[in-house]
């Protein structure tokens, strides 16, 4: 297996047959090229990790969670509750989160203390805006959201950070040029430092994944839409395991 991520968010889809499903298909596959991660909604979360089995090398993520433990937050899931459920690391900060749910970058640093506080892996969205990338302002944006997002974390403390460009995610998206990717690896690599591993997301597909996986800086690839039936995320980890490894 390389140091390379391949992974997928669900974001709102699938009731719990179809993770069943997916799940299954990601149990059945032996040997993985990669280092693999889903990040169902949280109600499929528990059924995922019991059909993956305890020493699944899929590892498990949370698409949100509260920075509180607990509290009268009504309709909010804690981090001890979803890592109760099986989740080892925690995606904060996507911009549909951003953008939809006040996440701030307040808050996504609180929420980052509280996934280090019970040992989960923070994976923190970041991008900029298409007028943001207009103005020419890009890698200024990101490095700051890298910084606030990071602040108070000690150097050591391992992160992952998705780079996903506002304007490359979903169905309007259009993916980003493999050399605008290089620019912000290297942006987030000198905000973060060493510890953190910079993911690319952002309308990835089987097509154009070698590609953006080449990308110099780039250590793993978060995929949407294009990997949401098990066989089309299985068919992206092989290729780009066929190319790295
Ligand atoms: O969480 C994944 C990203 O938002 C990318 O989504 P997408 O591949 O459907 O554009």
């Amino acid at each position: 297996m390389t140091e390379f991520w391949v992974g997928t968010s669900w974001k709102m889809t699938k009731t719990l047959g179809p993770a069943r499903e997916f799940a299954r298909g990601l149990r059945a596959r032996r040997d993985w090229p990669v280092r693999p991660f889903v990040i169902p909604p949280a109600t499929a979360l528990a059924t995922v990790a019991a059909e993956l089995g305890p020493d699944s090398p899929v590892r498990l993520g949370a698409q949100n969670a509260h920075w509180e433990d607990a509290g009268a937050w009504t309709g909010e899931v804690s981090v001890p509750q979803v890592a109760d459920a099986g989740a080892t690391m925690l995606e904060i900060g996507h911009s549909e989160r951003r953008e939809h749910f006040a996440e701030t970058d307040e808050r996504v640093n609180l929420k980052v203390h509280a996934a280090l506080r019970h040992g989960l892996l923070p994976l923190i969205c970041v991008g900029e805006s298409a007028e943001v990338r207009r103005a020419g302002g890009a890698a200024e944006f990101v490095a700051d959201q890298v910084r606030m997002a990071l602040a108070g974390v000690p150097d050591a403390v391992p992160a992952l950070i998705a780079y996903e460009p506002i304007w490359a995610i979903g169905a309007a998206g259009r993916p980003a040029q493999p050399e605008a990717v290089a620019e912000i690896a290297a942006t987030v690599a000198a905000a973060a430092g060493a510890r953190a591993t910079v993911l690319y997301g952002g309308s990835v597909d089987l097509g154009n994944a070698v590609d953006l996986a080449l990308v110099p800086g780039i250590g793993g690839l978060f995929v949407g839409r294009a990997a949401w039936q098990v066989s089309d995320y299985l068919s992206i980890v092989d290729r780009v395991g066929e190319r790295l490894g």
